[in-house]
């Protein structure tokens, strides 16, 4: 029989009621009854772990850290493991463990939209479909996912694309590795090669995001800069475009070093050096373009790079590699 492994950090799926509301008051044995009332228990034994029980905002880097050390424990003692989190940071946790998973076993992220005493909660059907994927041989070396609401998503490009809805998770421009619903799993892709590039007893330096908006000044990135962060992704906007102020700061920090990654705020779609005086100009100065990577998991894939001495090409050929084998940006040759 084929041994799973469920861990448990919290999130809205093992929340319920309060006065102050919504709070993490569920762990995993509970998550897991409830999720084998939807399709059964699947013929597959699941061994359960409680990680921690946090709201996903309000955890650190070195929660998912600690998330991802449980992950590799997991992966050498079962076939298959999932992990409920909280949906506002799942697209950063699952992009961080997926930097760090080194196995053929298939990890898949779920949660919810709503909580777990919601008289129609969607977590226990989304952690049915988690449990099914995982669980079926053709996940073997799929890397790390999300499922949600029956869609199987590679981590690195999903994204949070709803507040509040149960279709809640995307990544735009890719396409769904597979589907689960009560008939079981059907398969439509090949998910990337995911390279490690993280080991998760390593926390790595600070990488801030700095944000774009009409007539923004070089503030934020003086300020990141000054408490300590090693590197900076732009959140730029359109297709990697930055103020005139936030260009020069930019290309300055560049020439001394400082490495700059550059990602869009739009949502969808790959960023590219275009214009004179905003994204040409910072590729010029050798800004990291980071595809179609959100800013969120661009800045991890950069403080991921900056954990490596001296890598061949330096940092920012490090990333274009990774970004170019997992087909965020097109390849060379
Ligand atoms: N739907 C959710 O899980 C959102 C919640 N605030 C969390 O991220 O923990």
């Amino acid at each position: 029989m084929r041994t799973l492994t469920l861990l448990s950090t919290g999130g809205t799926i093992a929340t319920t009621a309060g006065e102050k509301g919504l709070s993490v008051a569920v762990g995993a044995d509970d998550l897991l009854a409830a999720a084998e009332r939807v399709w059964g228990s699947g013929g597959v034994r699941v061994q359960t772990r409680d990680v921690h029980r946090m709201v996903s905002f309000a955890e650190s880097v070195g929660d998912v850290l600690a998330l991802a050390r449980a992950v590799r424990e997991a992966a050498r003692e079962s076939d298959g493991v999932v992990v409920t989190h909280g949906t506002d940071t799942m697209e950063e946790a699952a992009f961080l463990v997926a930097l760090t998973h080194d196995s053929p076993v298939p990890v898949a992220f779920t949660g919810a939209q709503r909580p777990f005493d919601d008289p129609a909660p969607d977590g226990p059907r989304n952690l049915a479909a988690a449990l099914c994927w995982v669980g079926d041989p053709r996940a073997e070396g799929t890397g790390v996912g999300v499922v949600f609401d029956g869609n199987v998503v590679p981590a690195v490009g999903v994204r949070k694309v709803h507040t509040l809805g149960l279709d809640a998770f995307r990544a735009p421009g890719r396409a769904s590795v597979a589907s689960v619903d009560a008939d079981g799993v059907r398969v439509h892709a090949t998910a990337p090669k995911v390279p490690v590039l993280l080991d998760p007893d390593v926390e790595p330096p600070r990488v801030d995001v700095v944000a774009q908006y009409l007539g923004a000044d070089a503030t934020g990135v003086r300020a990141s800069v000054a408490a300590g962060a090693r590197g900076l992704v732009l959140s730029g906007f359109g297709a990697g475009n930055t103020t005139p102020d936030t260009t020069r700061a930019c290309v300055e920090l560049l020439g001394s070093g400082v490495p700059v990654g550059l990602a869009s705020r739009v949502g969808a779609g790959p960023v590219s050096g275009l214009y004179a005086d905003g994204g040409a100009e910072l590729v010029r100065a050798g800004a990291v373009v980071m595809g179609d990577l959100s800013p969120w998991q661009s800045r991890l894939l950069l403080a991921a790079a900056l954990t490596h001495t001296d890598p061949r090409g330096g940092v920012g050929e490090l990333c274009r590699r990774w970004l170019e084998s997992v087909g965020a940006v097109a390849g060379r040759d």
